[in-house]
């Protein structure tokens, strides 16, 4: 699915974000959104991920305009078409890693469900194989960043949405989630990703500048 920001700007509290941003992330290529600090990479990401309305301009699904989205159609989206990776990478403490990935139970909550294949899959793809018993609130900050990746790898949405997915790990765990999500691209899917990281920056074939101004610069390989 092609997502595109176009024209848009956000106010916060009466405080400009940014304005005027336009990029266009297509499936089968990583997007990057980079900038410094504060530049509204996350914001971004979010109004892409129709997670935070604009003040301004207009956010297109497959072209077609989708600002005016209301509250049903927005959940249909996600639903349907989406996994987000953000930043407090939405865990559920309490449940387990197996259940923090499929979010199924059996009618009287006791038993995980879910398909198996693609569970032992996404563990074993983020290195958390063997743990899903465990609770999730008991891992660490890039465990559970791996746990909300295993999450949308199970999923295998069309789109995938991650904010800054390599901030809190090691060099080995950086590169296999940089490889994780370059295979999600590969396989056709929109991969849209803040971020920082200069090897996670190279992986990514469209780069934007947040607050610059400039266009997109498309790598050709
Ligand atoms: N809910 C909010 N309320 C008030 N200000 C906000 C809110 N969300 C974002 N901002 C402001 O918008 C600006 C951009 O924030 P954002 O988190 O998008 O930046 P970023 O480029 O992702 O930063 P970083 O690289 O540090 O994560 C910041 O100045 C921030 O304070």
């Amino acid at each position: 699915m092609i997502i595109e920001a176009q024209d848009i700007s956000v106010k916060i509290g009466g405080r400009i974000v940014f304005e005027g941003e336009s990029v266009s992330c297509k499936p089968g290529i990583m997007t990057a959104l980079i900038g410094a600090s504060g530049s509204g990479k996350t914001t971004l990401l979010h109004c892409l991920g129709l997670l935070l309305p604009v003040s301004k301009g207009s956010i297109l699904i497959n072209k077609n305009d989708v600002t005016k989205y209301g509250s049903a159609a927005r959940r249909r989206f996600w639903r349907d078409h989406v996994a987000f990776v953000l930043q407090d990478y939405g865990i559920m403490d309490g449940e387990s890693v197996a259940f923090n990935i499929t979010m199924q139970t059996s009618v009287f909550g006791r038993r995980v469900i879910g398909n198996k294949e693609r569970l032992t899959q996404s563990l074993e793809k983020t290195g958390l194989k063997g743990r899903e018993k465990e609770l999730a609130g008991h891992l660490s900050g890039g465990e559970k960043q791996r746990l909300a990746l295993a999450r949308a790898i199970y999923k295998d949405a069309d789109i995938l949405f991650v904010d800054e997915p390599t901030a809190s790990l090691d060099a080995t765990n950086r590169r296999k989630v940089i490889e994780l999500l370059t295979d999600f691209a590969v396989r056709g899917r929109t991969v849209i990703v803040s971020t920082h990281d200069a090897e996670m920056i190279e992986s990514c074939g469209i780069l934007h500048q947040v607050g610059s101004k400039t266009n997109s610069i498309t790598k050709s390989y």
